[in-house]
């Protein structure tokens, strides 16, 4: 290693004051964004930062020991080289001066260098963290809360890294120093020390009488400004329905009350900060009046010299200083011990299961629901009532009933997404409530009611439910849910990007974009939420052919009110209103339920577009290119 190169890593050393480079602590952010730390809360991520708050105290240390100096140069200007005429006194304090003030620079500068590190670290850790338990905290705890109010918790993180690391942090670290500038106006101007520690005790008063959200534990201004968000954030996602509907008025009334709420607080507390600001220099400007009309006089009586009485001006300064600054900063103070508590009661929520670890072999996919009950959180019962029933293996299961009797509620329950608080899911013989939501996807894909996309391309999106997945896969899986074909027409193909939530694509591609997501997961049981929404009906042809085909080597329970798809169901499960599982065979089901017969054909699955699917526990299983023909979707089947 070159003497260069130790010199220039030792420099480095040094301006980092210790810490890692500037891409380390890149680095560092990205590995605990990654999940690589543990458990923590935000006070074991501060104290985790203290070595460089402890760096930045130092550094305090000898900045306002600096910060002294220009008091000391006018004491001596004053007293020596004006008096004195002493010329050569003057340049050497002079040349003192500009060495002091360079080494000031570059202190402060070290400081706010360390700050800063310091605010990536604690930012970095505390918003990977966040994230992390955002995805491990089980669905129901994640329904509990808006979506804005999750999204207000980033804010929070903001709100703890500006105190640790920002103007407030430099304030308090800068309290402890009015005592070396009273103990220099105490050696150079006595009689001027009483007036500063009387302006002292009125800032002191101030302080304490504006930190009474600081007392209370609770900043109102900002509980009505996240009010003020959530009905935002849900104009935005509404717009749609906003527009259509003509709802223009009701958002913006809801927007308003919630706005005018937040203003009217803001506007009182404010001008109260701003009365307290005001309040706080005026007090500072009498100090300065006070100190030079009770120096002069002593200067006067010969207690001490004009050259005291101009550094002692500047000392009160440094005195007083970071204790007005800090009657308004006691909001922040405050805001930022609110949002450490509710970031550390989201970090401390309960997470879901984690992985078992153990390689178990497939299950054929008998599913079990024994006395399963379930309500959701705010709910004022069991929307799922001790139900039990016996689905599979194998065969196409219609799940029906009315409007909020539970059946999504059931396919999470099936799914392991939300687990019972009575009774058991099992899937074979195994109790679904020990596994992990992830272990669980090998053997269970899901279709949810809503096709959520994210922003990106067609590729990126199905890669998401299956990053292992093979381009061969992608296009199986594609043409399985009938998306090849409008995916093929696009310009840019499976590179077409879907734009926010896949609002570039109309509902029915969306739909089938979701289709192939539940289709790329080779697993033995497939829940559908509604699959066929959205589609039209030669997709829907196409679509029950493929369920009819897979059915036979798969479990797959769909919830539906499509009496066509029900139609090719082998059994309908009905929940009632009472919460009551009936199961029977689809001819019996139907005439109980609708009074209708099968109508025969309702599908062609006579003739399935389909070739039959081989047992997806060979290798291969969906990837199996037997297992889909290029499927004509055109509905011809279906109308012959
Ligand atoms: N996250 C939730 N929090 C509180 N209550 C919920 C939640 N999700 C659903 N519910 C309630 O549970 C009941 C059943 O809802 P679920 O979505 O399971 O019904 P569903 O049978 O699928 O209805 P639909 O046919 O209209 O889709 C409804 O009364 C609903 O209000």
């Amino acid at each position: 290693m070159s003497v260069k190169y130790l010199f220039k890593e030792r420099l480095e050393a040094l301006w980092n004051f210790g810490l890692k480079s500037g891409s380390n602590a890149g680095e560092e952010g990205e590995a605990a964004a990654l999940g690589q730390q543990g458990e923590r809360t935000v006070q074991s991520v501060i104290r985790g930062a203290l070595p460089m708050l402890k760096r930045a105290a130092l550094l305090s240390v000898f900045v306002n020991l600096v910060a002294l100096f220009p008091a000391v140069f006018s004491l001596q200007v004053y007293d020596r080289v004006i008096y004195r005429g002493g010329l050569n006194t003057l340049v050497a304090l002079l040349i003192g001066m500009a060495i002091l003030m360079a080494a000031d620079l570059i202190l402060r500068s070290f400081r706010a260098r360390v700050l800063r590190v310091a605010a990536v670290k604690i930012d970095g850790q505390i918003a990977s963290d966040l994230m992390n338990k955002i995805l491990a905290i089980p669905l129901r705890q994640l329904e509990a809360k808006s979506t804005a109010a999750w999204y207000a918790l980033f804010k929070d993180v903001d709100t703890v890294r500006v105190v640790w690391s920002g103007a407030v942090a430099m304030t308090i670290l800068d309290l402890p120093f009015a005592i070396l500038a009273l103990g220099l106006i105490a050696t150079i101007a006595l009689p001027i020390l009483p007036v500063v520690l009387a302006g002292l005790a009125c800032l002191a008063s101030l302080a304490w009488y504006s930190s009474g959200e600081f007392r209370k534990r609770r900043v109102e201004e900002f509980a009505r400004a996240r009010r003020r968000d959530e009905v935002l954030a849900e104009v935005c996602r509404g717009r749609e329905a906003i527009k259509s509907l003509v709802q223009d008025d009701s958002a913006k009334r809801a927007w308003v009350s919630s706005y005018n709420s937040w203003v009217q607080e803001s506007f009182s507390k404010n001008g109260e900060l701003e009365d307290q600001r005001e309040l706080s220099t005026t007090i500072m400007l009498c100090v300065n009046v006070a100190i030079t009309a009770v120096g002069a006089f002593s200067v006067i009586n010969q207690w001490m010299t004009v050259g005291g009485l101009i550094a002692s001006n500047m000392l009160a300064s440094k005195a007083i200083g970071p204790l007005a600054a800090l009657s308004g900063h006691w909001r922040s103070i405050a805001h930022a011990r609110e949002a450490t508590d509710r970031l550390n009661d989201v970090l401390a929520a309960q997470e879901e299961k984690q992985a078992t670890g153990l390689s178990l072999p497939m299950p054929s996919g008998a599913l079990r629901l024994e006395n399963v009950s379930y309500q959701h959180v705010g709910a004022q019962k069991e929307v799922v009532k001790t139900v039990s029933a016996q689905i599979g293996p194998r065969g196409l299961y219609g799940l029906a009933g009315d409007n909020g009797a539970g059946k999504s509620t059931l396919l999470k329950l099936l799914r392991g997404l939300y687990e019972p608080q009575e009774g058991r899911v099992l899937l074979d013989e195994y109790d679904l409530s020990q596994f992990s939501r992830v272990e669980l996807s090998k053997w269970i894909g899901f279709l949810p009611q809503t096709s959520q996309l994210f922003e990106g391309t067609i590729v990126d999106n199905l890669r998401r439910s299956n990053p292992d997945a093979s381009d061969e896969q992608i296009l199986l899986a594609s043409k399985r849910s009938g998306a090849h074909d409008f995916i093929a027409k696009m310009p840019d193909g499976y590179m077409t990007q879907v734009g926010e939530g896949g609002n570039r694509l109309s509902g029915g591609q969306r739909r089938r974009i979701a289709i192939t997501q539940a289709f790329l997961s080779d697993a033995p049981v497939l829940l559908l939420d509604e699959p066929t929404n959205d589609l039209d009906f030669a997709a829907e042809t196409h679509l029950m052919a493929v369920f009819k085909s897979l059915a036979t080597v798969k479990t797959i329970v769909m919830v539906t009110h499509s009496v066509r798809l029900m139609s090719i169901c082998d059994k309908i499960i009905y929940l009632d209103k009472a919460s009551k599982l009936h199961v029977g065979a689809t001819p019996e089901m139907l005439k109980l339920l609708y009074g209708i017969s099968v109508p025969k054909p309702v599908a062609p699955v006579a003739k399935p577009t389909v070739a039959p699917v081989t047992d997806q526990s060979a290798p291969g299983g969906l990837s199996s290119a037997s297992a889909v023909s290029d499927t004509d979707t055109s509905g011809k089947a279906a109308q012959a």
